[in-house]
């Protein structure tokens, strides 16, 4: 889907640590520990972050709005020096490091747009090139890779949208949130106070000794990448390059994104659904350890749907990815503000046939994804990181159809407040660059969810329909029935 571009360059500048502090005038580096370097030929993240406000003005945007989102970003950028500063590998270093120096800043680019904005926050398809305008791109070289970008899109008259990209060796989705918070703390806080300041829970912890690696995985995880790399560019591509690698397809010219919500009374009956399901498919055993959480229930319904949705056929595989947290799940554990990368990949090797099963496919994936997550209990993180390392030959990517999931059912994205309201909406527009959904609490704090997903319109407007009336059926199946696109439309508009 062609996209004209609607943006005219404002501004390009590098916002830097707030200069007044002695400690943004000191090098610092970082090391990054096995969580980072899992992540170091990844996708950067990339959300967009959409805020309405009809009343802003060129004279309120340029004087007031713009001077107290970069002051604001300056004044976070401070706690977060490692955002500021570059991922390097330079060639005496046996791994890579965040390097900060005095002088550093996050790239910043300041656009607007005569978009529609109210289309573009709205919870229509939309075509995945489209949001490309709002996104920054983050500068990543062979050697150099910066840590953080940011774009602020002015839309005259009817708000404006903040984009971040975060490279994801620096950060994993947990901490993005974090900053983002903070940022928007310190802007709301600017208001009222000269000297704004971060409550506990939104200062990082920046220890990466925390992270105990005896057993020096993160070498371990830099030869499996070097691997994976040749196996995928060649022997001759460079194996200490610091640029992420082709992951799934990159190819969005005819791919849209929507946003889905499932309300927590669907979440509820859908449960019900996944038990009588289980009843089904295991008569006699007890199946009371199960717990059939908001993220389980999500991601099963979801996955089903797009199983169907995308005609996947009954002899291939599925591999199913999904991210856990481990802060607390380390032994010892790191603390909640730890920043950085602290979680750890989850996965299922199924048949697709067993979640394409008319009656019992949502209840199998559901009792799938809550054993693979019971079983983390059992496992020591630092045992389970070193058996992902089998994952070397790639062979998952040959055989299986793949998918995974962004963001968490507990990350508060829509608390992001910057002064001037909640956000209309929040994407997570990496999405698209793997074969993945995202998943955030839905922004009315009701307890429901809302899944991004981005399919190529066919197998979009197919997943509408299956989504929307599976969660109206009343039995354990999900109708496959087309309906059409208008009235699919008004359910999800
Ligand atoms: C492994 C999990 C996904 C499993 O989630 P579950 O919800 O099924 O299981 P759980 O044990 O965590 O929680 C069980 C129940 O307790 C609740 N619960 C647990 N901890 C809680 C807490 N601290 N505060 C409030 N509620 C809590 C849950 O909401 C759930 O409730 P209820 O039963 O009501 O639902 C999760 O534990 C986890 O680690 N989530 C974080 C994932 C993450 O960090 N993602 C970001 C990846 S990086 C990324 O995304 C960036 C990118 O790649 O783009």
């Amino acid at each position: 889907m062609a996209s004209t571009n609607p943006i005219k360059a404002l501004e390009v500048c590098k916002v830097s640590p707030y200069l007044e502090s002695p400690d943004s005038a000191t090098e610092s580096s970082f090391p990054i520990t096995f969580f980072d370097i899992i992540w170091l030929r990844f996708h950067p993240i990339e959300q967009l972050f959409f805020y309405e406000l009809t009343e802003l003005t060129p004279a309120l945007f340029h004087s007031v709005v713009l001077p107290r989102l970069k002051h604001s970003l300056s004044l976070t950028l401070l706690h977060f020096l490692p955002l500021a500063g570059n991922l390097t590998w330079p060639s005496h270093a046996s791994k890579p490091f965040i390097l900060y120096t005095p002088g550093d800043g996050v790239a910043l680019t300041v656009v607007e747009s005569d978009a529609d904005f109210h289309r573009l926050s709205g919870y229509h398809f939309q075509g995945v090139e489209e949001s490309v305008h709002y996104i920054p791109e983050l500068s990543v070289t062979d050697s150099v890779a910066s840590a953080m970008a940011v774009q602020i899109t002015y839309f005259p008259n009817q708000g404006f949208c903040i984009g971040v990209s975060g490279h994801h060796a620096i950060l994993d989705g947990n901490s993005n949130i974090m900053f983002l918070k903070a940022w928007a703390h310190l802007c709301r806080q600017l208001e009222e106070y000269e000297h704004p300041s971060l409550s506990p829970e939104l200062i990082p912890c920046l220890d990466r000794t925390l992270v105990h690696d005896p057993e020096d995985l993160a070498s371990s995880y830099l030869n499996l990448l070097a691997i994976m790399k040749q196996k995928l560019m060649g022997t001759d591509s460079n194996p200490r390059s610091l640029k992420s690698m082709p992951f799934g397809s990159n190819d969005s010219t005819d791919k849209v994104r929507a946003l889905f919500t499932l309300s927590r009374e669907d979440i509820r009956k859908l449960r019900e659904r996944v038990i009588s399901g289980l009843e089904k498919l295991h008569k006699n055993s007890s199946l009371e350890s199960l717990h059939l959480s908001t993220f389980v229930i999500t991601y099963a319904y979801t996955l089903v749907c797009i199983l169907r949705a995308t005609g996947l056929i009954n002899d291939k595989k599925v591999f199913i990815l999904f991210a856990a947290d481990c802060r607390a799940r380390l032994e010892p554990a790191v603390p909640a503000n730890y920043f950085g990368n602290c979680v750890i990949g989850c996965e299922i090797m199924t048949e697709a046939k067993s979640v394409l099963e008319e009656n019992t496919g949502l209840a199998f994936l559901a009792k799938e994804l809550c054993m693979v997550i019971m079983r983390l209990q059992k496992t020591s993180v630092y045992e389970k990181a070193k058996e992902q390392l089998s994952w070397s030959d790639l062979g998952h990517h040959e055989v299986a159809e793949g998918f995974g999931v962004a963001g968490s059912t507990r990350s508060d994205i829509y608390g992001t407040d910057f002064g001037w309201g909640r956000p209309k909406k929040v994407e997570v527009t990496s999405i698209s660059k793997a074969r993945a959904i995202s998943m955030a609490e839905s922004k009315d704090g009701n307890g429901g969810v809302e899944i991004g997903c981005v399919l190529t319109k066919p197998q979009m407007e197919s997943f509408c329909s299956i989504f929307a009336c599976g969660l109206e059926s009343q039995t354990d199946d999900i109708v496959k029935t087309r309906v059409n696109t208008s009235a699919l439309e008004k359910t999800h508009g």
